[in-house]
């Protein structure tokens, strides 16, 4: 099985700021992970580094034994690492199902084949697949400036994954949710990691989202990893809980 990203003593400096500190850490075939740690502990730069919109200081990170660093985003998303944008918003007057199927579309490189239908029916079929993963076939026929943000949210995440990705990166998938939509969000999440088994990673700061759909959890600190391991090693890591969950819990 593909999709094993590996981080090898990555580090990036800010002039004099240190945001990742010599981090090194492997993600399985289809696993599913979370990083977290407080504000300011390097969780987005490390992600901003794996999609190529920055390039690393020192170290290497590898898709299935392969060297991203010095890529283009754009060719570290055709590599198949795909990150959930907040891009629904500019589809605007765009149908749920057309900004779907553009998706695809685009992805295989057939936006610009004007003697071929648009949608093809490969990439309508892989649009509607992922909407029904994802709860959105029944809002297809919605415009995507008219959906709730959490909606919205859902349609970001569809359009990352309707391009089959390798590895799956989300920026805290559950921001500005209320609890119940959180967890709606996140049951939701781990249904379509079920049912498409792509290697997917988590930023999140609910805990309790955290312990309970993740397999393996990292924590950062300061640039640095603190501790990873199962939710019940990660729970009771005591620098773990000195550093982060004392203060959260
Ligand atoms: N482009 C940049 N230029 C300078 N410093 C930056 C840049 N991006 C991030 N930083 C700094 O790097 C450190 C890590 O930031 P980062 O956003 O990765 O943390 P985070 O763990 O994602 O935090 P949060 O939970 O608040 O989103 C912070 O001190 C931040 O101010």
């Amino acid at each position: 099985m593909s999709g094993e990203l590996e981080i090898i003593n990555l580090a990036k400096v800010f002039g004099g700021l240190v945001a990742i500190n010599d981090v090194s850490l492997k993600l399985e075939p289809g696993s599913l992970s979370a990083v977290i740690g407080p504000n300011g502990a390097g969780k987005t730069t490390l992600f901003n580094m794996v999609t190529g919109h920055l390039r690393p200081t020192r170290g290497s990170i590898l898709l299935d034994g392969e060297e991203l660093v010095g890529l283009s985003p754009r060719t570290i998303v055709k590599r198949g690492i795909v990150r959930g944008f907040q891009v629904a918003s500019l589809f605007g007057t765009f149908t749920v199902e057309e900004a779907m199927a553009a998706a695809v579309h685009a992805h295989r490189d057939r936006l610009f084949d004007f003697m071929g239908t648009f949608p093809d029916p490969d990439s309508l079929e892989r649009a509607r697949h992922v909407m029904s993963l994802t709860g959105l076939a029944a809002k297809g026929a919605r415009r995507c400036d008219s959906l709730s943000h959490g909606d919205r949210k859902l349609l970001d995440i569809a359009l990352a994954l309707a391009i089959d990705p390798r590895v799956l990166l989300l920026d805290e998938p559950t921001a500005g949710m209320g609890r119940d939509e959180s967890r709606a969000m996140i049951d939701r999440i781990h249904h379509l990691w079920e049912h498409e088994r792509m290697t997917l990673v988590f930023i999140e700061h609910d805990m309790d989202i955290v312990f309970s759909i993740a397999q393996t959890v990292f924590v950062l600190r300061s640039g640095a990893l603190l501790a990873k391991g199962s939710p019940a090693e990660v729970r009771a890591h005591p620098r773990v809980i000195e550093a982060y969950l004392g203060s959260a819990a």
